[in-house]
């Protein structure tokens, strides 16, 4: 899309979403290790909490968090990172968890499982005669309770650890609306905020990340029925386009009206709640 107007909007979108136009990886590493290290030494909270999946997003995130509590405590503050595994009964992935962690080095790895309670809540909801559409439908409802599950778990060791929950959405996750709310979109912080997909790869690499994770297929990874299914496919466009109309680069007509309408619909989860 070329014409003036479509250009504005895209634009617009970046600059809203604050996607630099210009991206030098070591300095971006640089500025959200010294933001994480920041939040803890001013808020005078001692550590960081951030479930690890075994994806590039919480690999990134998660090495920041671990170089950022190194640099709290050689300032002299009390800082820790606790790094969490959080599968659902058995993750198909987690190779990929494990080798993620042995990349990141955290202070402390935590592991729970979150498949009791989200069957329990899902259980006690049809308990009480609520219905879905068909198995499929019920099924995506259970993968946003994994996320809140998720969600909850992560601010139970913050509470108990005087914490801060770091979260892993980025700019392309944002522009999408591709998170659960307030599930995995709900956190204290957010390091990756800003970066498209490209460029939170290129801090991966750049952090010396293993080279499988860094160009790991991303997926949600929520739906039992549909096992490690793809952001793309789940998004109907790939992160290469969705990369290309953050920074400002043409994109074809389908990519730029699947992009805004995705934007405009899910405008209400990068909002507070709405008041009258
Ligand atoms: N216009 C509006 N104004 C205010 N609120 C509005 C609203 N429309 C819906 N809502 C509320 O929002 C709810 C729907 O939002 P939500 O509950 O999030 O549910 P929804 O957006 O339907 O589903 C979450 C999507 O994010 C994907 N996801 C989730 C978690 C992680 C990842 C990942 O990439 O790892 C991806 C997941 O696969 C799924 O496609 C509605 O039930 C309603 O409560
Ligand atoms: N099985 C899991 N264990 C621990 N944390 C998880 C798990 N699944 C999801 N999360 C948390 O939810 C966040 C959102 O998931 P998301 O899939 O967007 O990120 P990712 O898996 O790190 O990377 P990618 O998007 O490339 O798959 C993760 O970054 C992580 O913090
Ligand atoms: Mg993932």
């Amino acid at each position: 899309m070329n014409d003036p107007a479509s250009l504005t909007l895209q634009q617009e979108i970046a600059r809203e979403l604050e996607v630099a136009e210009t991206f030098e990886v070591e300095v971006e590493i640089e500025r959200r290790v010294a933001f994480l290290a920041e939040r803890l030494t001013s808020t005078g909270l001692s550590s960081l909490v951030l479930g690890i999946s075994g994806g590039v997003d919480s690999t990134t995130a998660g090495r920041l968090c671990q170089l950022a509590v190194e640099r709290a405590r050689d300032a002299g503050h009390e800082a820790r990172f606790y790094a969490m595994r959080l599968p659902y009964g058995v993750q198909a992935d987690e190779h990929d968890a494990r080798l993620a962690l042995s990349f990141i080095q955290p202070d402390h790895v935590l592991t729970v499982d979150i498949k009791p309670a989200s069957d329990a809540a899902l259980d006690a909801v049809l308990a009480a005669e609520v219905s879905f559409r068909d198995a499929y439908h019920q099924d995506f409802v259970l993968g946003n309770i994994k996320a809140r599950q998720r969600m909850i778990v992560q601010y139970v060791v913050a509470g108990g650890h005087h914490g801060l929950v770091v979260g892993t959405d980025h700019a392309a996750e944002a522009v999408s609306g591709f998170f659960t709310k307030f599930g995995d979109g709900a956190a204290d912080l957010v390091p990756l905020s800003g970066l498209t997909k490209r460029r939170v790869r290129a801090v991966a690499d750049t952090l010396g990340a293993p080279a499988d994770l860094v160009h790991k297929v991303p997926t949600a990874d929520l739906e039992t029925l549909d096992p490690g299914k793809t952001d793309e496919d789940a998004l109907g466009v790939a992160y290469d386009d969705i990369d290309d109309f953050l920074e400002g680069r043409p994109v074809d007509e389908a990519v730029f009206k699947t992009i805004v309408d995705r934007y405009r619909l899910t405008d209400h989860k990068r909002q507070l709640p709405i008041a009258p």
